[in-house]
């Protein structure tokens, strides 16, 4: 009778281990024993498969075999104190890992301690393959960086567009004011550019929007910040720069951009620029002040600086 009662509690008990083995052996995750020194004592078919090796492949090997060169140093430090730490369970991590073609991936790791049948202690890994979610995480962020940039960008010529600029030059207002800075702007338009775009086309048009707008971010500093205004009207800022130097800058321009041959079709192309300097005691914006310059230099025949 007592026998009896025994061999039940046997069966169960070797029921009970064989489901277990079976449901590490088939779990969608891959599972994975090192010994202390990180070779490999168990792993099942799931982190076989996701790896591309078979079971008799990793068995003894050193866990680093997946991991990319760069991280290998640490990965072995981070096994080592997790062998040897107090804890029994190792932190949700994430890694860049590489499969037996050489492939990348990105898997979530997270370990448990259990002791071995010597008594010395192992590491259970258990991972997950994220690298779709990762891959699409990342094409979402390429996608947000590239609707910011074009909601601050022309598309056209890649400068600022009217919106970015304007706030730009608020942004510099306020420093002026606050720092007691020299600010000045310009406003440029090229000359007659209807008549390029009637002789040669749009699109030849656009590349010579695009070529001028190049020469002049050349021309200038690179702590000028140029603008597209709308059409084939630019602003630039330029920060503590008082209005004879700014006027100077712009002489510059317009002396490169009608010295220089732009398009395929060799144009030449003038500018009319207007200078103005920002001064809290003028009520006037500058903006509007600027372009009454560009508008006096176009009435004198264009190719030349105004100051407002
Ligand atoms: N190709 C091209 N042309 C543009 C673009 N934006 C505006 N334009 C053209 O720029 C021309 C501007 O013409 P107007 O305002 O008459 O000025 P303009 O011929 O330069 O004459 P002034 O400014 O008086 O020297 C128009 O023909 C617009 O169609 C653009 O993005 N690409």
């Amino acid at each position: 009778m007592i026998d009896k009662g025994l061999e039940q509690i046997y069966q169960l008990f070797t029921r009970s281990k064989r489901n277990t083995e079976n449901i590490i052996k088939t779990a969608p995750l891959g599972i994975c024993v090192t010994d202390p020194d990180g070779h490999f004592e168990m792993v099942n078919a799931a982190y076989c498969n996701f790896y591309g090796y078979t079971e008799e492949e990793l068995l003894g090997k050193h866990f680093t075999l997946m991991v990319s060169p760069a991280n290998r140093d640490q990965l072995t430090t981070l096994h080592d104190e997790f062998i040897k730490g107090d804890s029994n369970q190792e932190l949700r991590q994430e890694w860049e890992v590489h499969g037996r073609q050489g492939d990348v991936y990105t898997i979530i790791a997270e370990a448990a301690r259990i002791e071995g049948d010597d008594g010395r202690p192992r590491k259970v890994t258990f991972i997950v393959d994220i690298t779709e979610r990762k891959q699409l995480e990342e094409r979402l962020k390429k996608a947000n960086e590239r609707l910011d940039h074009l909601a601050h960008h022309d598309e056209l010529t890649g400068l600022f567009n009217r919106r970015a600029g304007l706030q730009r030059l608020e942004e510099e207002q306020q420093r002026s004011k606050r720092y007691g800075n020299a600010l000045s702007i310009a406003i440029f338009d090229l000359d007659s550019f209807k008549a390029i775009n009637d002789t040669y086309g749009h699109g030849i048009g656009d590349d010579a929007l695009r070529e001028v707008t190049e020469l002049v971010g050349q021309t200038l500093r690179s702590t000028d910040i140029q603008v597209r205004l709308g059409g084939e009207e630019f602003l630039i800022i330029m920060p503590e720069v008082e209005t004879q130097a700014a006027k100077r800058a712009m002489q510059r321009v317009c002396e490169a951009i009608a010295s220089a041959r732009f398009t395929s079709q060799q144009i030449r192309v003038t500018v009319s620029t207007g200078v103005a300097c920002y001064a809290e005691t003028t009520h006037r914006c500058i903006l509007d002040r600027a372009d009454d310059a560009m508008y006096k230099a176009k009435e004198a025949g264009g190719n030349g600086v105004v100051i407002a």
